[in-house]
């Protein structure tokens, strides 16, 4: 079974809410609630819809960039990247029981954020994707396997999920690098059929 984190998106098609709600009923168990260019109103005022829908399906929700949010609403955990609120300084609002995951494009990134607490790492991207703007470099499965072997010899024991531009087809190659997870939007959204697809990429090892 892959794990799998559902990034929410709005598209012509579907809602944020829409696109968390599809992945929840195809199973996913870990859905990131990321919502740019709009309010801090409009992130709340989805976050308080789709907290009901993943306690029903037993799932995650972390919200993207939104630390304070994310303690008033009392969700799982938020998603800091190198422009978000530093990672120790969110744990000092947190406390331990939220969850907290960083971005990573490098090794230097990884140990930055081992050493401020952060409790998984979202390293990427994996190749381009237009659902993110001002992309990192573009790691490809050989990014990966160093960043992976960097760690291994560091002794840091972070899971890790990648992101960016991921395919069905990609997943197997990228978790033989000893990726934990894998981070997705579009592949998903861009499905016939969201939820089936969602279904089919889980079960997929
Ligand atoms: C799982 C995961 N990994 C990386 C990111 C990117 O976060 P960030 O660098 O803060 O960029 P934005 O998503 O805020 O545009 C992520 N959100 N999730
Ligand atoms: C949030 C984020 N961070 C790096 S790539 C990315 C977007 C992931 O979405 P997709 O799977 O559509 O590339
Ligand atoms: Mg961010």
């Amino acid at each position: 079974m892959v794990s799998l984190q559902f990034i929410t998106h709005q598209t012509e098609r579907y809602s944020y809410l829409e696109s968390a709600r599809m992945a929840l009923e195809g199973g996913c168990k870990w859905i990131q609630l990321r919502m740019k260019e709009v309010s801090l109103e409009e992130v709340e005022a989805v976050a308080l819809q789709l907290k009901p829908l993943c306690k029903e399906h037993e799932a995650m929700l972390i919200l993207d960039d939104h630390v304070e949010l994310a303690k008033k609403l009392e969700v799982d955990g938020v998603h800091l990247g190198k422009k978000d609120m530093p990672i120790d300084q969110a744990r000092q609002i947190l406390g331990e029981a939220f969850i907290i995951g960083g971005t990573a494009n490098t090794f230097e990134d990884v140990v930055q954020h081992y050493r401020a607490g952060a409790d998984y790492l979202g390293i990427g991207p994996f190749r381009f994707t237009t659902t993110k703007k001002n992309l990192s470099p573009v790691l490809g499965l050989e990014g990966y396997v160093a960043i992976m072997s960097q760690m291994k010899e560091a002794n840091i024991e972070l899971p890790v999920v990648a992101i960016g531009g991921i395919t069905a087809e990609d997943i197997p190659a990228i978790l033989r690098t000893g990726v934990n997870g894998i981070a997705m939007s579009g592949t998903i959204l861009r499905a016939e059929n969201p939820v089936e697809e969602t279904r089919r990429i889980i079960d997929s090892d």
